[in-house]
């Protein structure tokens, strides 16, 4: 079943999420935000200024994720204006980020990450990925501009949303299976094998 408010409020206290910010904050310091924190039913997660990266093609050379090659994954820059920080995803293009927050799930709990409206009604557009059970670390997101003109994407405000459900205990966790992307730091992470 889907988690409430309740539950991801109380599991927050106990480490799942940190920081965890208690309710929606769609204001800070008296400007608009991109809105995250708890909401009824998930929790929206901010984007880390930390770092963004930006495809590119490398003439000659195909994008392979058994082997994948840093070159094609460009660091682009942190921009400052009256509404805050941000970078640009161009047109037509994908690039990865990570989230502000680090999780730690639950060995029972399987979390879906999903977009934003507010992006999604300007074309952007957030992979569509699960977090397991067991797993730890800050996540690597990863968003397309699937529209015509270069896009901002906010550092320090919500950027996608977490849906947390519950199953019955599994035989075997991402903790236990020692999965490859256990505890990654705020930094995005490349594809492996
Ligand atoms: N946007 C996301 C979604 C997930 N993850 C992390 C948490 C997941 O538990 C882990 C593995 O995700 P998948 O199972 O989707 O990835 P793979 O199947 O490719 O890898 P693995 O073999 O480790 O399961 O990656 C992430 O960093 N960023």
């Amino acid at each position: 079943m889907i988690k409430n408010d309740i539950w991801i409020a109380k599991m927050a206290q106990q480490g799942m999420i940190t920081p965890f910010e208690p309710k929606l904050i769609r204001r800070f310091e008296n400007l608009p935000v991109i809105s995250y924190g708890l909401s009824s039913y998930g929790y929206d997660i901010r984007l880390s200024p930390s770092e963004f990266r930006i495809f590119r093609h490398i003439p000659g050379t195909v994008v392979d994720p058994k082997n994948f090659n840093p070159d094609n994954l460009e660091p682009t820059k942190l921009h400052t204006d009256a509404n805050g920080k941000y970078f640009i995803l161009p047109a037509h293009s994908y690039g990865l980020g990570v989230a502000l927050e680090r999780l730690d799930i639950p060995e029972n709990i399987t979390v879906l990450c999903i977009g934003k409206s507010s992006y999604a009604r300007v074309g952007l557009i957030a992979n569509l990925t699960p977090a397991e059970a067991g797993w730890r670390g800050h996540l690597t997101l990863e968003f397309s501009n699937s529209s015509s003109a270069d896009c901002r994407i906010y550092a320090n405000e919500g950027v996608v949303q977490l849906i947390f459900f519950e199953g019955e205990p599994c035989s075997v966790s991402y903790e236990t299976r020692q999965g490859k992307y256990q505890d990654q730091p705020e930094q995005v992470i490349f594809s492996r094998v």
